[in-house]
C-alpha cells in the first residue's frame, strides 16, 4: 500500500483544498440519497402498505405529522421534497463529476510531466542501462494505469463516504439489523482477501506483458528493413501470435477473478438474506413493516460493500504500475546529471575554452563487474580552435572517449578539466551547450526540414538556414526538392538518403554555432564529391572553433592539428597527421597502409 500512498500523496499535493471540497460535497450527496430512504417511509404509510403509527417508526415524528395532513396534501409535500432532493443532489453531482475530471486530467499531467522531467535530468550512464522500450511502456502504459488507479482510490473514498453515511441512516432507523448487516459484511470481506491478493498478481502479470508487447513492437519497427529484406515475418508473426495467447489468458484470468468476486458476493448476499429473512418470520415473527425495513438496509449497504470490493481489486491491479513508476521516478532522481539549481537549461551560458580541454588519467568500464576497462589511463589535450581527431579500429574506445568528454559519462578514475578546471555539475551543462554533437546515427524528428533545423536554433533566420546548409553541401539538394525547406522527411528523416541526413545534421550542428563542433563518424555516408565539401568547410572553420573528429576514412582529417589514435581503450600514438604516417611500424600508419591499398583495390575492379 505505500506505493499507492505515495501517489495518493502526490494527488493530495496537487489537488490540495479541491479534494476537500469534493470530499464534502460527495457527503452532501450521499446524505441526499440517504433522504430519499426516508421519504420513502411516509410514503408507504400514505399509500397504506405500512402501519406508520405503530412501534418502530416512533421517533420519526415528521412522518406521523405528514401522516395527520389530508393525503392530498401530504403527497404533494412529498413528492415536491423529492423533487428537490434529486435535483440538488444531481446538480451538486454535475459539479462534483466535472471537478473530479478536472482533477483526475490534472493529475495525470502532474504525474506524467513529473516523471518526463526526472527522465529529462536523468544522466546519460542511466539510458544506456535502460530499455527504451520500458521507457516509453513506463510513460504510455504503466502511466495510464497509475492514473487510473488513483481515479479509482477517489471512486473508494466516495464509495467509503457514501456506506458511512448510509450507515448513520441505516443504524438511525435500526440498530440492530445494521449491526447484522455491517458484520455479515465483514465476514464476506475477510474471505473475499483473497481475490485482492489474485488482482496484484494479475497486475504483475499485466505489467510483464505490457513491456513485452512494447518491447516486441519497437523492436519491429526499429528492425523493419532487416525483417523486410531478411524475410523475417515470419518469425514474428509467430512472436506476435504468443504474445496474444499470453494476452488472452491473462485477462481471461483477471475477468475470472472479477467474475468470481462478483459471484461470491452476491450468492453470498442472497444466502445471508434468505437465512435472515426465514429466521425474523419463523423464528421471531417479525412484522410486515419491519421486514420491509430490513431489505430496505439490506439492499441499500450490501451493493456498497460490493463496489468497496471491486474498487479494492482494481487498486490492486494497479499497485504494479505505481510500483514501477515510483521506482523509475526514484532512479532518475538517483541518476540526476546535475543539482537542482541547474535545472532551467534556458539560463545557461556558453563556456568557452580558452586554452584546452584535458583528460587526466582517465579509466572508464561500463560494467563495474568485469575487468576490461572501455578507456585505460588516457591523458589528453584538446587544444582550443584546433582539429583535433581520433582514430582507431572499431571497439577501441573513441565513442566512450567522446562521451567523457561531453560529461556524458563519469570517469571511474581521474578527471575531465576545462582550462584546468574538473568538470562538475555547474560547469557541465555550460561546456555541453558549447557543443554541437554530430553522432554516426543521426537523430531527424517526423517533421519538414525547416522544423528540423529551427528545433536546435528557434530564431535561426531564412538567411541563416541556407548559410548552414551551404556549409553542409545541402543547400543544392533541399532546393531540389519539391517543397524547400517545407519538405517532410518522414520518420528520422527516412525520406532522405544516409549522406542527405548527415549533411542536415551537420547544417543542423552549425547553425547552433556552437564553440566546439564533434563528429563522430558524420562523414561515413558521404560520396567523395560532398566528403570534400565538408572537408573544406571544416578547412574555413579551422582556427575558429574547436573541432573533434572521429573519422575512419583518413583523407578527412588530413589537416588535423592533432591526431590521436587509439587501441583497446588506450591511447597508442597522438601528434600531427605526418609525424603519425612517419612512424613506420606505428598503427597509423598500418591504417594509412590498410586505406590505401583498399582504394587502390577499389580503383582496379
Ligand atoms: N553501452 C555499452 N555497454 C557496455 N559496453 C559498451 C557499451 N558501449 C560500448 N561498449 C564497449 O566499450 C568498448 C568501446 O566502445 P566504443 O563504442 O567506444 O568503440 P568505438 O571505437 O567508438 O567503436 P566504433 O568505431 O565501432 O564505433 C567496446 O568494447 C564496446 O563493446
Amino acid at each position: 500500500m505505500e506505493q499507492l500512498f505515495y501517489f495518493i500523496k502526490q494527488l493530495h499535493g496537487y489537488a490540495g483544498k479541491i479534494l476537500y471540497v469534493n470530499l464534502l460535497a460527495m457527503m452532501l450527496i450521499s446524505f441526499l440519497d440517504g433522504m430519499g430512504i426516508f421519504l420513502l417511509l411516509p410514503l408507504l404509510g400514505i399509500s397504506g402498505i405500512m402501519d406508520i403509527n405503530t412501534g418502530w417508526s416512533s421517533h420519526l415524528g415528521i412522518i406521523k405529522w405528514l401522516n395527520e395532513l389530508p393525503k392530498s396534501v401530504s403527497l404533494i409535500i412529498i413528492v415536491g421534497a423529492y423533487i428537490v432532493l434529486i435535483t440538488g443532489q444531481s446538480l451538486i453531482q454535475r459539479n462534483l463529476n466535472l471537478r473530479d475530471i478536472k482533477i483526475h486530467t490534472g493529475f495525470i499531467n502532474y504525474v506524467r510531466l513529473e516523471t518526463y522531467n526526472a527522465l529529462l535530468q536523468a544522466n546519460w550512464d542511466f539510458f544506456i542501462k535502460k530499455r527504451k522500450s520500458d521507457l516509453i511502456n513506463s510513460l504510455t502504459g504503466e502511466l495510464g494505469q497509475v492514473t487510473t488507479g488513483s481515479y479509482v482510490f477517489m471512486q473508494f473514498l466516495t464509495s467509503i463516504i457514501f456506506t458511512l453515511i448510509q450507515v448513520g441512516i441505516a443504524l438511525w432507523l435500526s440498530v440492530k439489523l445494521t449491526i447484522f448487516v455491517l458484520c455479515c459484511g465483514l465476514v464476506v470481506s475477510f474471505f473475499s482477501r483473497t481475490f485482492i491478493k489474485k488482482a496484484n498478481k494479475i497486475g504483475n502479470q499485466s505489467l510483464e506483458i505490457g513491456r513485452s508487447y512494447i518491447g516486441g513492437i519497437t523492436d519491429h519497427f526499429n528492425g523493419i528493413k532487416d525483417i523486410k529484406s531478411n524475410m523475417l515475418e515470419e518469425s514474428r508473426r509467430n512472436w506476435m501470435v504468443d504474445w496474444c495467447h499470453q494476452f488472452a489468458r491473462e485477462r481471461f484470468a483477471a475477468a475470472k477473478i472479477s467474475a468470481n468476486s462478483q459471484l461470491y458476493f452476491k450468492v453470498s448476499s442472497s444466502v445471508i438474506i434468505a437465512v435472515f429473512i426465514y429466521a425474523s418470520v419463523m423464528l421471531f415473527h417479525t412484522q410486515g413493516q419491519q421486514l420491509m425495513l430490513i431489505i430496505l438496509v439490506f439492499f441499500r449497504l450490501w451493493p456498497r460493500f460490493q463496489g468497496i470490493q471491486t474498487n479494492l481489486e482494481q487498486i490492486a491491479t494497479a499497485i504494479p504500475a505505481f510500483k514501477s513508476l515510483k521506482a523509475l521516478q526514484n532512479e532518475c532522481r538517483a541518476s540526476r546529471e546535475v543539482k537542482e539549481e541547474n535545472r532551467d537549461f534556458n539560463y545557461v551560458k556558453q563556456i568557452h575554452i580558452e586554452n584546452y580541454l584535458e583528460c587526466r588519467d582517465v579509466s572508464f568500464r561500463y560494467n563495474r563487474n568485469e575487468e576490461v576497462r572501455s578507456l585505460q589511463d588516457i591523458n589528453l589535450r584538446i587544444h582550443s580552435n584546433q582539429m583535433t581527431a581520433v582514430v582507431g579500429r572499431s571497439g577501441a574506445g573513441k565513442s566512450t572517449l567522446i562521451d567523457i568528454l561531453m560529461g556524458l559519462l563519469q570517469p571511474e578514475k581521474g578527471q575531465v578539466l576545462v582550462d584546468g578546471v574538473p568538470l562538475t555539475g555547474t560547469n557541465l551543462l555550460s561546456l555541453r551547450k558549447s557543443i554541437s554533437y554530430v553522432p554516426q546515427d543521426p537523430f531527424l524528428f517526423n517533421g519538414n526540414i525547416r522544423e528540423n533545423l529551427l528545433m536546435i536554433a528557434p530564431d535561426a533566420t531564412e538567411e541563416q538556414l541556407w548559410d548552414a546548409l551551404e556549409f553542409a553541401a545541402s543547400a543544392d539538394f533541399v532546393r531540389k526538392l519539391p517543397q524547400g525547406l517545407d519538405t517532410l522527411i518522414g520518420d528520422r528523416g527516412i525520406r532522405l538518403s544516409g549522406g542527405e541526413r548527415q549533411r542536415l545534421v551537420l547544417a543542423r550542428a552549425i547553425l547552433r554555432k556552437p564553440s566546439i563542433l564533434i563528429l563522430d563518424e558524420a562523414t561515413s555516408s558521404l560520396d567523395t564529391e560532398n566528403e570534400t565539401k565538408i572537408q573544406e568547410a571544416l578547412d574555413r572553420l579551422q582556427g575558429k572553433l574547436t573541432i573533434i573528429v572521429i573519422a575512419h576514412r583518413l583523407s578527412t582529417i588530413r589537416n588535423a592539428n592533432q591526431v590521436i589514435v587509439m587501441d583497446q581503450g588506450r591511447i597508442v600514438q597522438s601528434g600531427g597527421f605526418n609525424k603519425l604516417a612517419e612512424e613506420k611500424n606505428g598503427l597509423f600508419a598500418k591504417f594509412l597502409g590498410n586505406q590505401l591499398t583498399d582504394l587502390q583495390t577499389t580503383t582496379a575492379t
